[in-house]
């Protein structure tokens, strides 16, 4: 039997003839997002689905009876349901390592931007304010050899850390679940607790998956503790923040500014007081999206997929979902 997968997202038209050529593929066609409600009239046969971020969770895979397998086309994967998954002997994949290089990029120039005020200045210059924001200098603060601590040394953490040292000569502070000795040695990174990270950075930025560990990681006690000069950038997920606490730390001076590639609820609601703060940077959560990349995430979990229902190798099962074999028809 050739195995049917729905494919919930637009992607390459490659992808997409990747896909057919081991599968019986449908997709979704609509101009906007397929909402929830659509997506479970479209799974009720599914052996296969090809997703970024939908939850997966009970309610879904009562709709979902065939299926075998969960292709995310992001790294993160906190939309999976671990336990439903796995009593139902779900697979679920996601698409590491071909994306670090680019998050990465969108991190340091989140540090820049916030850093030298860059949307602010270029809305002063297109408002035909060259040079004056009334007696206020226009000036940033420097990102070169300045102290950057990252939470969360995994795989874009590390190529962050590259760019701060061997780009911008920075002292490099990390705290992660565990000490990468690797890491200390090629960047010379110094692994240290949380408390005193965020004690000594100048940048924090945060990097960890959103868990039920790192579930508003940074919270008030947290931003207390940092510098009142320093910059906190969030690349990870809007829920490893508390973004009241955020919200009031920023309003109340404890810290610098931020820039911010995800929120708590995304599209982020308009009237979220940290859309009107002049010293916060937004970005649409779009750390790895460049065409290229965007391409090869998308080709990435699309063999994932394929490999998955037709039953050879997957090469990116999540940790949790490892050593599930999908049940034979
Ligand atoms: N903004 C974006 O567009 C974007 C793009 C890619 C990834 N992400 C997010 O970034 C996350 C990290 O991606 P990755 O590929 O580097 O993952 P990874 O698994 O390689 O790294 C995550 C690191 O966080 C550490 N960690 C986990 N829990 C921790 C805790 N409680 N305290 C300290 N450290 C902890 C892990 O030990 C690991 O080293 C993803 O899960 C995703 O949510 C966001
Ligand atoms: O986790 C990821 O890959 C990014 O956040 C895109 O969803």
């Amino acid at each position: 039997m050739i195995p049917k997968v729905y494919i919930a997202r637009p992607v390459p038209a490659e992808v997409e003839a990747y896909i057919s050529q081991y599968c019986q593929c449908e997709k979704w066609n609509g101009p906007e997002p397929i909402t929830r409600s659509q997506l479970l009239k479209q799974i009720s046969d599914a052996d296969g689905l090809l997703i970024t971020g939908e939850k997966i969770d009970d309610e879904f895979l009562d709709h979902a009876p065939n299926l075998k397998a969960v292709s995310n086309i992001s790294v993160g994967y906190n939309n999976y349901d671990l336990e439903a998954m796995k009593k139902r002997n779900v697979i679920g994949t996601n698409t590491p390592d071909v994306l670090d290089e680019t998050v990465a990029d969108l991190a340091l120039a989140l540090m820049l931007s916030t850093a030298r005020r860059l949307p602010e200045l270029d809305k002063l210059v297109k408002d035909g304010k060259w040079g004056s924001k009334g007696d206020e200098p226009l000036f940033g603060v420097d990102v070169h050899g300045k102290t950057l601590g990252i939470i969360g040394m995994g795989r874009i953490g590390e190529s962050i850390a590259r760019r701060g040292k061997f780009g911008f000569n920075m002292e490099i502070l990390y705290h992660n679940r565990r000490r990468k000795p690797e890491v200390e040695e090629t960047v010379g990174a110094t692994y240290t607790t949380l408390e005193h990270l965020l004690r000594e950075s100048d940048f924090v930025l945060l990097m960890v998956p959103y868990t039920p560990e790192t579930k508003k990681l940074m919270g008030r006690e947290q931003f207390a503790l940092m510098k009142k000069s320093a910059i906190f950038i969030n690349t990870s997920r809007g829920q490893t923040v508390d973004e009241k606490a955020l919200i009031e730390a920023l309003q109340n001076k404890e810290i610098l500014a931020a820039g911010l590639d995800v929120f708590d609820q995304e599209p982020v609601a308009p009237d979220n007081p940290l859309l009107t703060m002049p010293n916060v940077v937004t970005l649409p959560h779009i750390g790895s999206a460049t065409h290229q990349t965007r391409y090869d995430m998308a080709m990435l979990a699309a063999k994932n997929l394929v490999a998955a229902v037709t039953g050879s190798e997957i090469v990116n099962v999540v940790p949790e979902l490892k050593g599930l074999r999908p049940l034979k028809e």
